[in-house]
């Protein structure tokens, strides 16, 4: 069976005087998987609520294929839902706990039996079918609770943070398999996470919500490229925000030293405060010479893997990552020298207005 399609209408919704959600306007195609993304308490789990009928919205209209549902009790809205707990029933097998929605829809024996065993087989749990939840690790029970949510042929899938329980190593694991299931299975799939990485692993498009209003909503590489504004830009990925002022249609001179050419237009007025944003990646090991290099002081280099981050600090102090590729090319910076850093391409990087409130507020990560 197909996936819903889903509106949101001008949903919004106030606990008392706490506005949660204002003027939500989110339209998901069938089978699409979409991750709700943003800070706590920006309104996430709320939405999630309203979409799977725990809560009525205070305004606005939820439709499941154009047809509005927010009437319909949750337990009538084939729904399967994923929690980061699990909530497997600890008294019940593997079996009886994907078994469970069927039994409650009252199902013959026969297709039960036939649906249980399908689905655990897509999970790969067939052979633990006898067991109780308390006899497996966090990642099996977490198929498991998968299995259980798309047993009763869900029109849609709602998982809340399902990967916060697992430790880090097995959650890109779990994270390609469910998302490889979900897709098999064709239906539409919302995710709640407060993790960037885990939104831009899973998602086709990634909703990100801010202080209760969706912000952007676009594809993984479309919020990482092009961020709507200065909040994305710094929550989606790790990126550099460097304050300035415009001196020509397409020059900015940094608050850190030098004026850069930005090839194309800033789109504002000479003498415009700005904040550039330039991703870690997008950024290199200049000479002193060159024009629009950074002097910077080294602070640290940190190897990850296979890219080795330094951290610079310019003599307005603000902080720099610069992130190379490991190699044996790779320039050695050491603790305390002075270097020059370069932006390798200025079609990369972001213009922003600065806040009247600085960007300082936009710096942190509430992750
Ligand atoms: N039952 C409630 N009564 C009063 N206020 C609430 C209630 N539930 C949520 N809120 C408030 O509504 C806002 C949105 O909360 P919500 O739980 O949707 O955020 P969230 O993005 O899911 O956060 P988190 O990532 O921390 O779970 C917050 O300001 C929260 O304090």
């Amino acid at each position: 069976m197909r996936g819903h399609s889903l509106d949101l209408k001008g949903i919004g919704h106030a606990f008392g005087a706490t506005v949660a959600l204002d003027e939500i306007e989110l339209a998901v195609a069938a089978g699409e998987l979409i991750a709700l993304l943003g800070p706590s308490g920006c309104g996430k789990t709320t939405m999630l609520q309203i979409i799977a009928g725990f809560l009525r919205p205070s305004k606005g209209e939820v439709r499941f294929d154009g047809a509005r549902v927010e009437h319909i009790p949750a337990n009538r809205r084939r729904i399967g839902m994923v929690f980061q707990n699990y909530a497997l029933f600890p008294h019940l097998t593997v079996f009886e706990n994907v078994a469970y929605g069927l039994r409650a829809r009252k199902r013959p024996n026969a297709e039960v039996a036939a649906k249980v065993e399908q689905m655990l087989g897509l999970a790969q749990m067939a052979q633990f079918a006898r067991r109780l939840p308390g006899e497996l690790s966090g990642g099996q029970q977490q198929r498991v609770a998968l299995a259980r949510a798309l047993a009763i042929d869900p029109g849609l899938v709602l998982l809340d943070e399902p990967f916060s329980a697992l430790d880090k190593n097995l959650r890109l694991d779990m994270q390609i398999e469910i998302k490889s299931l979900l897709k098999t299975f064709g239906v539409t799939s919302i995710i709640v996470t407060h993790d960037q990485e885990e939104a831009l692993s899973m998602a086709d498009r990634i909703v990100v919500l801010n202080k209760g209003r969706i912000e952007q909503i676009d594809s993984p590489d479309a919020l990482y490229d092009r961020p709507a504004s200065l909040f994305i830009s710094n929550f989606i990925g790790h990126t550099n925000l460097l304050r300035g002022t415009v001196t020509e249609t397409d020059r900015v001179l940094l608050e850190a030293g030098p004026e850069i050419d930005l090839g194309r237009s800033a789109q504002r007025r000479r003498g415009t405060p700005v904040t550039i944003s330039v991703r870690p990646e997008n950024i290199a090991f200049g000479a002193a010479d060159q024009p629009g290099a950074i002097p910077v002081t080294i602070r640290a280099t940190v190897p990850l893997g296979a890219v080795s981050v330094t951290e610079g600090l310019t003599a307005s102090g603000e902080a720099v990552k610069i992130s190379q590729a490991r190699a044996a090319t790779t320039t050695k910076a050491r603790t305390g020298e002075t270097a020059w850093l370069a932006i390798t391409d200025t079609s990369r990087v972001s213009i922003f207005s600065t806040p009247a409130d600085g960007v300082h507020d936009h710096q942190q990560r509430s992750v």
